[in-house]
């Protein structure tokens, strides 16, 4: 099976997940993080899910799923141990056109869930088309060894100085020169070793700097 990868905006958006097994916590922990306003539908749920409740994170509701569920949702999760109710929420979800992940089946997912590795705006996702989703678990494990907080600081860093550099009115070669001498650049392994000296070497003759 062929994926288009891509980053949906869900922050303040209606998600349901049908189900709340340590799976449904896993998959309601990264649409949390996304900012979805969550909707948890399960007439049994693990401590995770019953302390975010608990706490407003997320809307609970302790029973199980019915038809007309999935009305006003802009995305589900299906992640019970009931293969009728399963079917039943990608049935649902196909007929009201809303993007369904069912998480024992993918042959009824039209998306899957990606490992993820992040550090502030730096998102990297894995995936192996659900050939081995171990496999995406340890490349993610491997990966985060790789990239750490420091990542999360260039980017901050770069944001701020391509908002300059865009600002300079240069022509495009030129401020595209500058913006790969900073991406291919070693900023970031200089943040990690707290070497804030020698990035500001780097910068000051691009009229940039550490503060804003
Ligand atoms: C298709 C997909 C649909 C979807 O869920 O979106 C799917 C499907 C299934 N997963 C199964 C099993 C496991 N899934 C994990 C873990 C993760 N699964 C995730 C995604 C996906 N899983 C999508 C494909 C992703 C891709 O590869 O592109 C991750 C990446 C993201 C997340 O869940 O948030 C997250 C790792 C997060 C991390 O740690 O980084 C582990 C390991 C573990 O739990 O530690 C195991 C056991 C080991 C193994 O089987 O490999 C089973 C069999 C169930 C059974 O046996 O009953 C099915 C059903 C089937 O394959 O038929
Ligand atoms: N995609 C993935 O990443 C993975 C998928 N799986 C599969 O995911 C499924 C769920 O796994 P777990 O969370 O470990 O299961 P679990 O058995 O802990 O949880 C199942 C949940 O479904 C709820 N449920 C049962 N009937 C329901 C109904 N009619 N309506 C709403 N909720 C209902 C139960 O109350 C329970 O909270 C299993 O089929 C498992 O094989 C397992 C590992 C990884």
């Amino acid at each position: 099976m062929k994926y288009y990868p891509l980053f949906l905006k869900l922050a303040g958006k209606k998600c349901l997940v049908v189900g709340g097994g340590q799976v449904a916590a896993r998959k309601i922990a990264s649409l949390l993080e996304a900012e979805a306003q969550v909707r948890v539908v399960s007439p049994q749920v693990c401590e995770e899910i019953r302390l975010a409740a608990q706490e407003g994170r997320l809307e609970l509701e302790m029973r199980g799923y019915r038809p007309g569920d999935l009305r006003g949702m802009r995305l589900v999760i299906a992640a019970t141990d009931d293969p009728a109710v399963q079917e039943a929420v990608f049935s649902e979800a196909e007929a009201l056109g809303i993007p369904c992940n069912v998480v024992d089946k993918p042959e009824y997912c039209s998306f899957i869930v990606p490992s993820v590795v992040k550090s502030g705006d730096l998102t990297i996702a894995i995936s192996t088309s659900g050939a081995s989703p171990a496999l995406a678990r340890r490349l993610r494990e491997e990966l985060e060894g790789s990239f750490g907080p420091e990542w999360g600081r260039f980017l901050e860093l770069m944001r701020r100085w391509r908002r300059e550099i865009l600002s300079r009115g240069l022509p495009a070669s030129e401020r595209e020169a500058i913006f790969k001498k900073l991406a291919y650049s070693p900023i970031p392994q200089w943040l990690a070793e707290g070497r804030e000296d020698k990035v500001a070497e780097f910068i000051a003759p691009l009229g940039l700097s550490l503060r804003e």
